[in-house]
């Protein structure tokens, strides 16, 4: 079994107007949530398209779960189920009406699935209510539960949280994470905004015109995005020992240029300061640092922070 659910291969894609993808290299672990993250109109859909055999490349291959011949790749979409674009919904028809009418569309036997996935996004009880009077986020979670039949391995979403409100992409992250958790499905899910991926995603892929620009962990990201109290005092060594002895932290770095970085009470500033000056030390500067996602994203695209 192969290790990656989905694996690119110098991957390019042109249009008349230019170079949607270049040489593209991705590659999405089994078990894995992968946030695919840029700006509008940086390829996100294009590769996924792609992926999803709704488009061809120029150049460059895919791999599905081990598998890149054409028929092969074939056989394996199978596997995936996905929301491109909106979700494709019946406005006329209830929740249920709705997953029944794709079932049959594609062909899935046993009508007790519909029930099943229909509990699983938590749409089992909206009885007759139409599917053009859910809410933006119980519309997703209607495409969700359509993508889910067929007990896919691999999801791929794009932009599902686009447009909905905070709550919203709160309940799809935790919908989204119990997939993966219980059901061991593979996610993909694009956005353009890196905060909405944050709690969710293990992996991450950052794609600026047409050009992956890195692929790192949630763990690598967390790092880089590492928030700290940047202090500068007369005397570090007694600094750190004011800090080990009365604020009870080891959670903190002396710099080679004698500054401290310090990752605890990062809520309670005003603690820290009182206790150094209490030690009669001197405060040279007191600030919290450190980059917030969005910030370390424009970074990493070469932006300019609005
Ligand atoms: N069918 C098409 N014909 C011509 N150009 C296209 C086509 N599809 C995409 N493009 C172009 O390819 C580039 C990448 O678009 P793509 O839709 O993949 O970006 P995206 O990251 O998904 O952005 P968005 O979030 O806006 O959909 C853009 O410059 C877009 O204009």
């Amino acid at each position: 079994m192969s290790e990656y659910v989905l694996r690119t291969t110098n991957l390019t894609k042109t249009f008349k107007n230019g170079v949607a993808l270049d040489k593209v290299n991705l590659s999405i672990k089994r078990g894995s949530i992968y946030g695919f993250i840029g700006q509008n109109g940086a390829g996100k859909s294009t590769l996924i398209r792609i992926a999803a055999g709704l488009a061809f490349p120029t150049e460059g291959s895919v791999e599905l779960f081990g598998y890149s011949g054409p028929s092969e790749t074939n056989e394996a979409r199978k596997r995936i189920g996905s929301i491109i674009e909106s979700p494709a919904l019946f406005p006329q028809m209830t929740a249920e009406e709705n997953v029944e009418a794709n079932r049959l569309l594609r062909g899935i036997p046993g009508k007790d699935c519909v029930k099943r996935t229909l509990e699983l996004v938590g749409l089992e009880e909206t009885g007759r209510k139409k599917a053009k009077n859910f809410s933006l986020g119980m519309k997703q979670r209607l495409g969700l539960a359509i993508a889910l039949l067929g007990d896919p391995e691999f999801l791929i979403l794009d932009e599902p949280t686009n447009g909905l409100d905070p709550m919203g992409v709160v309940e799809m992250r935790e919908l989204l994470k119990r997939l993966n958790q219980e059901r061991r499905i593979t996610i993909l899910i694009s956005s353009h905004i890196l905060s909405e991926l944050h709690l969710l995603a293990t992996h991450y892929g950052i794609i600026h015109r047409g050009v992956l620009l890195e692929e790192l962990t949630a763990k690598e990201l967390q790092e880089k995005c590492r928030q700290f109290i940047h202090i500068k005092v007369n005397d570090p060594a007694a600094a750190a020992s004011v800090l080990q002895n009365r604020l009870d932290t080891t959670e903190f770095e002396v710099m080679p240029d004698g500054s401290i970085q310090l990752y605890d009470h990062l809520e309670h500033p005003g603690r820290v300061s009182t206790a150094l000056a209490a030690s009669g030390l001197e405060i040279e500067q007191f600030m919290p640092k450190g980059e917030d996602l969005e910030t370390f994203f424009t970074k990493r695209i070469g932006g300019v922070q609005p």
